[in-house]
């Protein structure tokens, strides 16, 4: 393949050729278009005087520069000097292809149609499209060309249709994409990207219809009416390609109007001048004959021309007439578009509002969130930190504890090391020792055999002195007045120590007006709770010992019998009277002896009222009643039916008495109402007795 042919293409005529091998390189095609000179002959036959030409000659690349500024002002793609000089040739095969694709289109008028009678030729510029444009390989360029050649041999100007069409790539593109609708995802930027890439300025006017008219098919195809933006954007653009080309055109064919204008003013003027020649001399007549033949032949080929063109001129009206239809009938459909796309844009603005809206209430919900995250997470860190401190703490001192521990188990291994010799020391001097004990034993349990018949010989005469004592003691003990009663007159006359009473009677005379009555002893309104259970405390050891002891009380209502026996209040240890401080010492003594004898204590509380006998313990309730009251009975004052409860401290007789004073409150009658045996034996006296409790210890 040679480049020459491209300029041939383009020169109508071969001059200055330039040869190129088939398999030129890159650098070979930049060295043959370096100067400029080839690429402004090719736009200069294109367009006539749209480039001055300077020799080749000039300096620097002033061919280029005029070349490129000749392009810019007729709206082709332009490629940058540094392209040609030492970058990629792609820009400027560009910019040729640009040129050859408005060539196809008959942009050129005269020159196209002369050139499209060069079809082989035409090819060449062809396989200008088969160059792989990414990678700007030359080699296959040339390739192309000759495989073109090859297909196309014997094809004239119908050929260049069935050729590749430079923009039958952005064709297919861009109805791949409508036809995926990732168009519609498409910026505005991107799509220019796209145009761009796809080379729209450089597509045939046949392509560019051809994208119109896909875009309108699938936007029907599609149904939804809506024309996405990107695709009105780039049907505008191809709309604006179109119009453009239109517009050069029609400023084309007024040049070229203006051309055969002159050219028949100077064929008139050529007439005239033969008409005038007509009239003159023979001779000069054959040599205006020879210049009319051949101004005729020149005629019939300007003639044949000019038919020629006006058949073109005709078709182009037509074509013409077809594309302004086209054109409106797409403008129609723009606008409709445009209208659809608006309302879209309008509709797309409202949902942007909302989705802006709804977007900024819920950051503001997630910014709250946020503060409340990030102040729990601070009261969270505030805790931890507290958690953490609490916690070292806490391993300090069990570090210290731990610390002192192994240094106390150190001490202690070592202690009961030295235990351990010890007690094998012990042991040694315990075996000595038990042996020796052994011996002394013997000797201190018969000294031990000895001293418990000593104590039964104490014991014995222990109880005799007590017998000795009196086995019925009757104390007296005088009540004092109670608050209320300080102006009453005692009756009491004479208290002697040797238990001496002496009573005054003021309502009888003489004699009977007093008596004397004797006692074991006379404890006066002095004497304390002590005092007088210090002459009863002997016998409670008596009881231990295994003797029978009674002690009661015996005396008008409001003598003082509760208070001696009981006492005032049982809180106080001092108030206490004869029955607590009896058991105390009854238990405390029990205790001191329970390694060598076992006591067993029950209590039985019952009420003798009106002669009747009451168990106020019995599970059966306090109404029952064991029987009458017989002094003369053999038991005496025990009563062998009652209930006995087993107790084992003082609280526990204590809990029993309140059980049964309780017992005694719900089944007393007519307490007031007395009328014993004992009162009778003292009814004389009632009147002066009020004041004397007789405590008889039996
Ligand atoms: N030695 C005393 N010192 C001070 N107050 C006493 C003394 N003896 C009795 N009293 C008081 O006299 C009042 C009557 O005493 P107490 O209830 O003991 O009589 P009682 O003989 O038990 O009467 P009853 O037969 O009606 O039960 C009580 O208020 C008591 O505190």
């Amino acid at each position: 393949m040679q480049l020459e042919i491209v300029v041939c293409l383009v020169a109508g005529k071969i001059e200055d050729r330039i040869r190129l091998p088939l398999d030129a390189t890159e650098e070979e095609l930049r060295a043959c278009l370096i100067d400029g000179t080839v690429l402004c002959r090719i736009l200069n036959k294109l367009c006539p005087g749209s480039v001055e030409m300077g020799g080749s000659s000039d300096p620097g690349f002033a061919n280029v520069k005029r070349f490129l500024v000749a392009v810019d002002e007729l709206g082709f793609p332009r490629f940058d000097l540094i392209d040609l000089e030492q970058g990629s040739l792609v820009p400027v095969l560009q910019c040729l292809g640009a040129l050859k694709s408005s060539f196809d289109f008959g942009f050129w008028g005269e020159n196209s149609k002369h050139l499209t009678r060069t079809g082989s030729d035409l090819l060449e510029i062809e396989s200008l499209k088969g160059i792989d444009r990414s990678r700007g390989d030359i080699s296959k360029f040339g390739q192309q060309c000759t495989q073109n050649r090859e297909e196309t041999q014997g094809n004239s100007v119908d050929s260049t249709s069935q050729v590749t069409d430079p923009s039958a790539d952005l064709v297919h593109h861009i109805g791949q994409q409508l036809k995926q609708g990732t168009f519609v995802d498409f910026s505005d930027a991107k799509i220019l990207e796209s145009i761009k890439s796809t080379s729209l300025d450089n597509a045939s006017t046949r392509s560019l219809f051809n994208v119109g008219h896909k875009i309108l098919d699938d936007s029907i195809d599609r149904n939804n009416g809506d024309v996405p933006h990107c695709v009105a954007y780039l049907l505008r653009k191809v709309m604006q390609v179109i119009e453009q080309r239109f517009a050069n055109q029609a400023v084309n064919l007024r040049i070229q109007n203006n051309i055969y204008k002159a050219r028949e003013e100077k064929f008139l003027l050529k007439i005239k001048v033969l008409e005038t020649l007509a009239s003159g001399t023979t001779e000069e007549n054959e040599v205006v004959l020879k210049q009319l033949q051949n101004i005729k032949l020149e005629k019939f080929d300007i003639e044949e021309q000019k038919k020629l063109e006006e058949e073109d001129a005709v078709r182009l009206k037509e074509e013409k007439y077809h594309r302004d239809s086209e054109i409106s009938t797409l403008k129609q459909e723009l606008e409709l578009a445009t209208s659809r796309h608006e309302s879209y844009c309008q509709k797309l603005e409202a949902n942007a509002k909302e989705a802006k809206l709804q977007l900024e209430r819920k950051l503001r919900e997630l910014e709250s969130i946020l503060t409340d995250s990030k102040q729990n997470q601070k009261e969270l860190e505030a805790s931890l930190e507290n958690e953490s401190g609490r916690w070292k703490n806490k391993e300090r001192t069990y570090q210290s504890f731990v610390t002192y521990q192994s240094g106390a188990l150190q001490e202690l291994s070592g202690a009961l090391e030295s235990t351990r010799h010890e007690i094998l020391k012990t042991k040694r001097s315990y075996s000595e020792d038990f042996n020796y004990l052994g011996l002394k034993l013997k000797g201190l349990t018969d000294a031990a055999e000895k001293y418990h018949a000593v104590l039964d010989e104490n014991r014995k005469l222990y109880n005799e002195v007590q017998d000795l004592k009196g086995n019925i003691r009757v104390y007296c003990r005088i009540r004092p007045f109670l608050p209320g009663q300080s102006q009453k007159q005692t009756t009491i006359e004479y208290v002697g120590e040797n238990g001496d009473l002496v009573i005054a009677n003021p309502s009888k005379q003489g004699k009977d007006s007093r008596r004397l009555f004797k006692f074991n002893k006379v404890f006066g309104p002095a004497a304390t709770q002590e005092d007088v259970y210090l002459d009863t405390q002997p016998l409670i050891r008596s009881v231990l010992d295994g003797y029978n002891v009674c002690i009661f009380a015996y005396g008008q209502t409001g003598s003082g019998k509760t208070y001696t026996m009981t006492g005032p209040s049982v809180s106080s240890t001092d108030d206490w009277g004869v029955n607590y401080r009896a058991l105390n010492d009854l238990f405390q003594i029990s205790q001191s002896r329970e390694h060598s004898i076992a006591y067993e204590v029950g209590v039985q509380m019952v009420e003798i009222y009106n002669e009747q006998v009451r168990d106020l313990l019995s599970s059966e309730g306090p109404q029952k009643r064991l029987g009458i009251w017989n002094t003369t009975q053999p038991n005496g004052l025990a009563v062998p039916d009652a209930s006995m409860h087993p107790v084992n401290s003082t609280a526990d007789v204590l809990k029993l008495m309140n059980i049964g004073l309780m017992n005694r409150a719900v089944g007393a009658t007519a307490l007031n109402e007395r009328s014993s045996r004992s009162h009778r034996l003292y009814s004389e006296w009632r009147g002066f007795l009020t004041d004397i409790l007789l405590i008889v210890l039996p």
